[in-house]
């Protein structure tokens, strides 16, 4: 019996990952980047108005809101006056409106010292102004502001390049993409962008008793679970997937379905008849692709298990063990890490962690037991706990119901049959649920 650890060394040497490709941008989510995506314009690419007010030069405000000295007679240089409301000790300041100037707006514009130029969130700044007085420190004159708050050279003004400069790395390679490197391929003009693709995944079933969920099962039938459960195992994982379904298990024709998948696919998935009679006749339609082995892997559930590379392209095929814990769990130790790596995902496992075991598990002894678990957290010590799902570690493996019900994988070593309460055990999380 070959060990698990010696199982995925083996089929993870397997694996090619697909050549990198561009895509658009909005095909990119959740795909990792295959390219450092260097920045040539700057970001924002010209001075624009940060908020709604009045663009201004600084000095000319500067008296804005300031206490008005006990004696003082109104300034008034050119346009510019500066004066003491009746019902204030702060001075205000007075400019003319020389101008408008909206978000996209084309025509340059350029102020006098002592002028203000009304602007809008977006706006290119005119020119010799260098700061913006928010809208609601003043009156909203249309010909003529008053302006009762001063202003720092550069307030709400954002300057070219604040964002990113020429050279800068917008997106690094290898970084997932997403909604924020999205946006900001878009904000650095990039229509495309070059990824590492989803590896195409198909998923075929094989059984006698099995009917797809579109027909009424007659006596003995049962539906297509896994075809459907591995496809959604797959897509999780990552991939792009095709659910090819039942496929019959005469010889030839079985040949054909699993060639033709093998043309278009990075990894194949056969589910069903690994264990049994049946295998003999599935292993016949699949010896003229190439060999596959059937063997025995030191784990539980599932360990009967065939991998092969088949076809001309040597594709990764599984051929996973049929009872639907069995299928999920022989994927995700087996399959998933395989796509991971193929999507060029530096971690290709699940996360573990350890947790303390609230009651005894059982395990097979001889083989690495994945059993489903319930995984909580002490509110007090932060100490993860793990409470196994079901009683018995063997005979299970058609209970869906508790897989569904689990939200970790308890993964008891080989060389460990009874593990007591209050015992550390290694978690493998599964999919966050609620
Ligand atoms: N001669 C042997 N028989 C079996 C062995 C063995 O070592 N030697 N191991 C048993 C164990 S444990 C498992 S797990 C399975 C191995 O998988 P198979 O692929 O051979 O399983 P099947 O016989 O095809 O089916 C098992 C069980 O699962 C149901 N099933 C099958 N396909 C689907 C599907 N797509 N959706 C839902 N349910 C499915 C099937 O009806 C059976 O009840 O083999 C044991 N036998
Ligand atoms: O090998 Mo089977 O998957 O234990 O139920």
């Amino acid at each position: 019996m070959r060990s698990v650890q010696d199982h995925l060394s083996l089929v993870a040497a397997s694996v090619v990952a697909p050549k990198p490709v561009q895509v658009a941008i909005s095909e990119a989510q959740g795909l990792l980047c295959a390219e450092e995506v260097v920045t040539t314009e700057p970001l924002p690419g010209f001075d624009q108005v940060a908020v709604d007010g009045y663009a201004v030069r600084a000095v000319d405000v500067a008296l804005a809101g300031t206490p008005a000295p006990a004696e003082m007679a109104d300034v008034d240089a050119g346009d510019l006056e500066v004066t003491r409301p009746d019902d204030s000790d702060d001075l205000v300041v007075h400019l003319p409106v020389v101008g408008e100037v909206v978000a996209g707006s084309r025509t340059p514009i350029r102020l006098q010292p002592g002028q203000a130029v009304r602007v809008s969130t977006g706006a290119p700044t005119p020119t010799l102004a260098d700061a913006v007085v928010p809208l609601r420190w003043t009156d909203g004159g249309a010909q003529r502001v008053m302006i009762g708050h001063g202003v720092d050279s550069g307030d709400y003004v954002r300057r070219i390049g604040d964002d990113v400069v020429p050279g800068d790395i917008a997106v690094r390679e290898g970084t997932v993409i997403g909604p924020a490197q999205v946006g900001l391929l878009a904000a650095v003009g990039r229509a495309r962008v070059l990824v590492h693709p989803r590896p195409r995944v198909a998923v075929i079933t094989v059984g006698d008793e099995l009917v797809d969920i579109d027909r009424v099962p007659g006596p003995g039938q049962v539906f297509d679970v896994n075809s459907y459960a591995l496809a959604a195992a797959a897509r999780d994982a990552g991939a792009d997937v095709h659910r090819v379904g039942v496929a019959v298990r005469d010889k030839d024709r079985l040949r054909e379905v699993v060639e033709a998948q093998l043309i278009r696919s990075e990894i194949v998935v056969l589910c069903g008849s690994v264990g049994g009679q049946a295998s003999q006749e599935v292993a016949e339609a699949l010896a003229d692709l190439g060999d596959m082995e059937i063997g025995r892997i030191a784990m539980h559930p599932g360990s009967v298990q065939g991998f092969g590379l088949l076809g001309r392209d040597e594709i990764p095929t599984f051929w996973l063990p049929a009872n639907p814990v069995s299928a999920l769990v022989t994927f995700e130790v087996m399959v998933r890490p395989l796509i991971r790596i193929a999507l060029g995902k530096r971690q290709p496992r699940r996360r573990t962690v350890t947790a303390r075991t609230i009651g005894p598990i059982a395990s097979v002894a001889g083989r690495t037991g994945y059993l489903r678990g319930q995984l909580m957290r002490d509110e007090r010590s932060g100490e993860y706990l793990v409470q196994v799902i079901g009683e018995s570690p063997t005979g299970t493996s058609h209970l869906l119901a508790e897989l569904a019900d689990a939200n970790c994988l308890i993964v008891v070593d080989e060389d460990v049959e009874e593990l007591e309460t209050g015992d550390r055990v290694e978690v493998m999380f599964l999919a966050q649920r609620g």
